[in-house]
């Protein structure tokens, strides 16, 4: 199966969900269809669908699989107890990005009105997410013209927060190609997010894909690129963000932040509401992901590091609010306390 590039990154199509991989991108655009609960924990999992916002709307129409293949009429019982239970492992995926956790309860509460309200509870959420990029990109459009120069930007973003790593025009990514459109972009710089490298493969590919200037650079060359006055913003998404506005994301995050804060750059955070936690009240109680060794000790098959190497790898770091100038959501932008 083929996609065109105006095609939303998954959708629900007739019994299944539908997604790109993304672990096959810039390579190959195959489509998957994702029929099972399992099907959609191993995309999860393994990152064929990503980014927080498309997590959520994945987790959320699991739980209408599971409760399509679990709720028919007399099994009131037995239907809320399995579907809850395929909602727990389909949270658990994940455990960082709190989109998941949110849309995979808002889709439990349709079970007990049956697998079609479930269904449409999930068509809602991937409609809102749609409006919710929009209007919070015009926000985020808006926070940056006020924090950065008169004349054509040079930004630095992280990771992917694009088309997609949501359902429509993205996060971060949405707003720098909404800044383009509006001739405000001299160039992009793209960090490239290893070990998946997210950066490498899917933002560069989303700018090309917009026709938007851009350079791709290794993890460590931002700090460099800032000294040498080649970045006039940082803009990035987020997985979670507590009552403070401490902000979980991709592992890199924060030593951009800390980089654009010592050279005095605007780190703008671009995140819908469902990516806040109030639950927690600061940064430090969110649970970071730890992946496995093989991400690191190469890319592939290709190996990079001796046989039996050990690794540290969390796919997520925390950036302290007092480094973020504004958090950017559907509602406008908030500045953390400093
Ligand atoms: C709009 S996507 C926001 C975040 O989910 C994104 O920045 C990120 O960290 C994604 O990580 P990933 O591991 O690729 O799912």
């Amino acid at each position: 199966m083929s996609m065109p590039p105006a095609q939303p990154s998954l959708r629900w199509e007739g019994d299944a969900i539908v997604a790109l991989d993304q672990r096959a991108l810039p390579l190959d655009r195959r489509m998957l269809r994702l029929a099972t609960v399992d099907d959609v924990i191993d995309a999860i999992a393994t990152l064929a669908v990503r980014g927080a916002p498309a997590i959520g709307l994945a987790g959320a129409m699991g739980v209408a699989l599971s409760a399509f293949e679990h709720c028919r009429p007399g099994t009131a019982g037995t239907c809320a107890e399995a579907v809850h239970l395929d909602a727990q492992r389909l949270i658990a995926a994940r455990p960082t990005a709190v989109n998941l956790a949110w849309a995979v309860r808002r889709a439990l509460e349709r079970v007990p009105e049956g697998a079609d309200a479930v269904l449409r509870e999930t068509t809602a959420m991937l409609q809102e997410d749609i409006t919710t990029n929009r209007t919070m990109v015009g926000h985020a459009v808006d926070t940056v013209l006020a924090h950065t120069p008169d004349r054509p930007l040079r930004v630095l973003t992280h990771c992917n927060t694009g088309r997609l790593a949501t359902a429509a025009v993205g996060t971060a990514l949405g707003t720098i190609v909404a800044l383009a459109a509006a001739g405000r972009i001299a160039e992009v710089l793209v960090g490239e997010t290893r070990p998946l490298l997210q950066g490498a493969r899917l933002t560069t590919w989303e700018l090309a894909e917009a026709g938007v200037a851009h350079r791709l650079c290794v993890d460590s060359a931002p700090a460099a690129a800032m000294s040498r006055g080649l970045v006039d913003c940082v803009l990035v998404g987020a997985d979670r963000i507590t009552a403070n506005g401490d902000v979980a994301n991709k592992i890199g995050t924060y030593s951009l932040a800390v980089a654009a804060a010592h050279h005095r750059i605007p780190f703008i955070v671009v995140a819908p509401e469902s990516s806040w936690d109030r639950s927690l009240a600061d940064g430090s109680s969110i649970l970071i992901e730890e992946r496995d060794d093989d991400e690191v000790t190469g890319f592939g098959p290709v190996k990079s590091a001796p046989p039996g190497t050990r690794t540290y790898n969390p796919a997520f770091d925390v950036t302290p609010a007092q480094l973020i100038t504004a958090i950017v959501s559907e509602h406008g932008a908030h500045r953390p306390e400093r």
